[in-house]
């Protein structure tokens, strides 16, 4: 038994990372999107880009310290190899704690872009110069540490595709959204009328339109106001 944990432990190391990228963007929205051509989606490995047969892409930082950076030759080639295909004045997005926080403002201005390429870090980070020869734009997810910038990657291109109009179909339609106007969104609730003895609010049964929409117009408000007060403010503050 010992001896399988090793190996599972192992071969997910092992898992090529824009394979994860690949695997993981499977799933159904952004599949069909590609399928039907809305969007495009390539994965580049800077491995290819290594130019010695040891496949190195990364060395040991100077002035020392622990872990080790991306050389900035590779990620340089890697990006020359595509960056001809790519709508001229494009947004390069390096995914880094360093990077502005990613929010839905961010998102809708991504959708809007024809190309944008995301550079995935990894190890300690990546050489300074190849941010300051290549790099439009720093993004973090948030204020927490990842074992690289694969996932960034993929959340920035999920929550970015599903705004490229046609993407969603009716039901997914992104119309009563989180913080749309600023706001969360109110509970949810479907069939059975009781579950555990909890019973589905009367007015959601009650066929009236108008008293459900101002129900969840007074519950998106009372969830946003006390969960994330930061939100009314800035909703105030921009009236
Ligand atoms: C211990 N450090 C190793 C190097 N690393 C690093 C540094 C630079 C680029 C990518 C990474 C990959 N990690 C990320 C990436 C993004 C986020 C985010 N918040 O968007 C969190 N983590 C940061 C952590």
């Amino acid at each position: 038994k010992e001896l399988l944990i090793p190996a599972i432990k192992q071969c997910i190391m092992d898992v090529d990372v824009s394979e994860m990228i690949k695997n993981g963007l499977g799933h159904s929205m952004i599949k069909r999107a590609c399928d039907r051509n809305l969007i495009h989606i390539e994965c580049v490995n800077i491995r290819d880009f290594s130019g010695n047969k040891h496949l190195q892409v990364d060395d040991y930082p100077y002035g020392g310290g622990a872990g080790m950076v991306m050389q900035p030759q590779p990620i340089y080639d890697a990006y020359v190899s595509i960056k001809d295909r790519m709508e001229p004045g494009h947004k390069v997005i390096y995914m880094s704690p360093q990077g502005k926080v990613f929010n839905q403002i961010l998102a809708e201005e991504l959708s809007r872009e024809k190309d944008v390429v995301l550079l995935c870090g990894h190890y300690e980070g990546i050489d300074q110069r190849i941010i300051e020869e290549i790099v439009t734009d720093e993004i973090s997810l948030g204020d927490f540490v990842l074992t690289g910038g694969e996932l960034v990657a993929m959340t920035i291109i999920d929550s970015v595709s599903r705004l490229i109009p046609e993407v969603l179909n009716k039901e997914e339609s992104h119309i009563n959204e989180s913080f749309s106007g600023g706001l969360l969104e109110y509970p949810q609730y479907t069939r059975p009328p009781e579950f555990m003895g909890r019973k589905v609010p009367p007015v959601l049964l009650s066929g009236n339109h108008g008293e459900i929409a101002k129900w969840r117009q007074e519950q998106s408000y009372y969830v946003t106001k006390m969960r994330r007060p930061d939100l009314i403010e800035r909703l105030e503050a921009q009236k």
